[in-house]
């Protein structure tokens, strides 16, 4: 039998729609909805897609809770934010069976290494999501644009567990693809959000295309931060996916980034896991990264105010 047990742990607007997609192409799909629990095990997810339309996605089992979950989940899928007061290995460990496979669709740079010390023996993929998607109420998503997937074995390699997840999501029509770099490609993703997620919020927030069309050149002295801190990491990121990040904001609908959501939400940013860990990596290489570490500081300054 193909493995097609699912659990997807973080009932938000990525664990719900890419979980809807493995729904769709037949996986038995468990969702452990924190908050949404109740509204979630009555009426199940309403997924509102500029793509597939608007359809209902019913989970297979609603759990409360991890530790609510009784069977062995072929996947594991980790969709929370990455927040220094969340314990990810401590939410996987109950159940991470010796057969799962852990799979982790989030934002930042670096922070495969926790897992991975975690679960030395566990296959672990690395997911990043190209996407516009937000949970306006409880148990509803908005599907805005874009989708695409990409997945990858942290140890960087396409593995069979990774060709077989990826599959499923092709099988329900998503654009997915499996990357033997996904470490870097991680990498060139945090060209984008470490310019546009802080400045988003610090701008007060406007969007994506208010910045880049106004502040196009601090967006490419961040950009350049992240990628010699890349460049020095050992991943080698061209000089040119600046300007292919910068023309495809032009050209992107004005969207506000999931670090603004958060922020208007009065929610934890993920300040550490995009720009922090960057900052940090820059600081073991002994790169410079004054642009980088600029808005970086700006972010905790703002952390510090709101937690007044
Ligand atoms: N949304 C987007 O368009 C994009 C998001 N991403 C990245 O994807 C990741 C997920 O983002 P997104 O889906 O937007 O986030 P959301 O904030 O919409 O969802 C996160 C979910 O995780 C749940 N959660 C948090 N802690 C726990 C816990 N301890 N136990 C169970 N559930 C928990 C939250 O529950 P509760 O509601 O109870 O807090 C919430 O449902 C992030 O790393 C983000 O940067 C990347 C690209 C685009
Ligand atoms: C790049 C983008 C906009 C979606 O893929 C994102 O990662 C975010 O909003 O944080």
């Amino acid at each position: 039998m193909p493995a097609n047990k699912v659990l997807i742990i973080g009932a938000g607007a990525l664990g719900a729609f890419y979980g809807s997609l493995l729904a769709k192409a037949g996986a038995e799909v468990a969702m452990v909805c924190r908050s949404d629990y109740a509204h979630v095990l009555n009426t199940g997810f309403v997924i509102n897609s500029y793509q597939w339309g608007q359809y209902v996605f019913k989970p297979h089992q609603v759990l409360r809770t991890v530790q609510d979950y009784q069977d062995t989940a072929d996947y594991v899928v980790l969709c929370t934010k990455v927040l220094p007061e969340l314990n990810r290995v401590e939410l996987l460990r109950p159940v991470v069976a010796e057969t799962s496979t852990i799979v982790f669709i989030q934002n930042g740079v670096a922070i495969e290494a926790e897992l991975s010390h975690a679960f030395p023996e566990h296959e672990i993929i690395s997911g990043l999501a190209f996407i516009c998607c937000n949970r306006i109420e409880p148990g509803k998503i908005e599907h805005l644009a874009y989708g695409r997937l990409t997945l990858g074995s942290v140890k960087n390699a396409v593995s069979p567990a990774t060709e077989q997840l990826v599959g499923l999501f092709q099988q329900a029509g998503a654009t997915c693809v499996a990357s033997a770099n996904i470490i870097a490609e991680r990498w060139v993703k945090c060209l984008w959000n470490a310019a546009f997620n802080p400045l988003s919020v610090l701008s007060g927030g406007l969007s994506t295309l208010a910045i880049i069309q106004t502040q196009e050149q601090l967006v490419r002295h961040i950009m350049l931060d992240v990628l010699k801190v890349a460049n020095a990491c050992g991943y080698r990121l061209g000089l040119e996916l600046i300007e292919t990040n910068i023309a495809n904001t032009h050209a992107m609908p004005a969207y506000k980034t999931s670090m603004l959501l958060d922020y208007e939400r009065g929610q934890p940013m993920e300040t550490e896991a995009i720009l922090g860990n960057a900052v940090r990596a820059g600081q073991a290489a002994n790169i410079e990264t004054p642009y980088l570490a600029t808005l970086y500081a700006l972010m905790k300054l703002t952390e510090l105010r709101l937690s007044k």
